[in-house]
């Protein structure tokens, strides 16, 4: 497949080494300075297009390429406040738009996992609470990936309405508290407290290759296909 890279930081590099191990070729390597270059391109020069830019960069990034017709792969996080608009405009379009806040299969079964867990959980006296670890040059807080195991808690989860960001608080919803040190690819921690025990659930990233690898596997997946998709879709057979 041709692949196009929007995004050429820690994780377009990590991508393009495994796109280029799977026997795919990268038509354009695309980051702050060279934008010109991706508006060169022409419909059929792209099969599909990845992007991990940033938050400020995405929106524009993902409708250039629905505008484009090129299916397009998305991880980067903080710009889901634009997410509807993208899917009316993929709908508009006819095209193909991938999403996941994390593409790691490791963090797709700790999503199962969480959901669960918080089922279990539901009415029981413990105090929920969330952690996530990642490196100082993260842009967004809490991560993408926190609030998507936020946003699981809180549906299996009958006294909890929404999550907040520590150091804000308040009853009746879960606090994340954001942490950036070092280098760290990604922690995330949940939390269920009681005066007499804690138990805790934890998913520990060791480098960026599974996020990677799956958003390879992700581009390999969508074009052909219509419509807006996410890792429940690529990874039915987990059911
Ligand atoms: N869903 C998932 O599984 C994962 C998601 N992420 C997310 O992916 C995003 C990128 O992460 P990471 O690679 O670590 O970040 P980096 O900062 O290392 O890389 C971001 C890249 O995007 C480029 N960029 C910024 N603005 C634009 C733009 N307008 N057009 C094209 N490129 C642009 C930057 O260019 P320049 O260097 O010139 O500024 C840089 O090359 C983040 O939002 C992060 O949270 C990260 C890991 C996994
Ligand atoms: O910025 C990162 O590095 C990561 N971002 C994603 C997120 O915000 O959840 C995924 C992963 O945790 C690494």
């Amino acid at each position: 497949m041709r692949i196009l890279l929007l995004g050429y930081g820690k994780m377009g590099k990590t991508i393009e080494k495994i796109a280029l191990d799977r026997g795919h070729s990268i038509v354009g390597k695309i980051d702050v300075q060279n934008r010109d270059e991706m508006h060169k391109l022409s419909a059929s020069d792209v099969d599909v297009a990845i992007e991990f830019s940033s938050p400020e960069a995405a929106f524009d990034n993902i409708s250039y390429c629905l505008k484009k017709g090129w299916p397009v792969v998305s991880g980067t996080t903080g710009w889901l406040e634009h997410r509807t608009e993208i899917e009316q405009l993929c709908k508009e379009q006819a095209g193909a738009f991938f999403y996941a806040s994390n593409y790691s299969i490791g963090v797709n079964l700790f999503f199962r996992l969480n959901k669960q867990l918080a089922r279990l959980m539901n009415g029981q006296a413990y105090q929920r609470s969330m952690t996530e670890v990642h490196h100082i040059h993260k842009l967004d807080a809490p991560s993408g990936t926190a609030i998507t195991l936020a946003e699981g808690i809180i549906e299996e989860t009958e006294d909890l309405q929404g999550w907040k960001l520590a150091p804000e608080d308040e009853e009746g919803f879960l606090q994340i508290t954001a942490e950036r040190r070092d280098e760290v690819p990604g922690t995330h921690i949940v939390r269920y407290e009681s005066e007499v025990d804690t138990i805790e659930i934890s998913h520990t990233a060791h480098n960026r290759q599974g996020f990677a690898l799956g958003a390879v596997v992700s581009a390999e997946w969508l074009p052909g296909r219509y419509g807006v998709f996410g890792m429940n879709d690529l990874l039915k057979n987990l059911d």
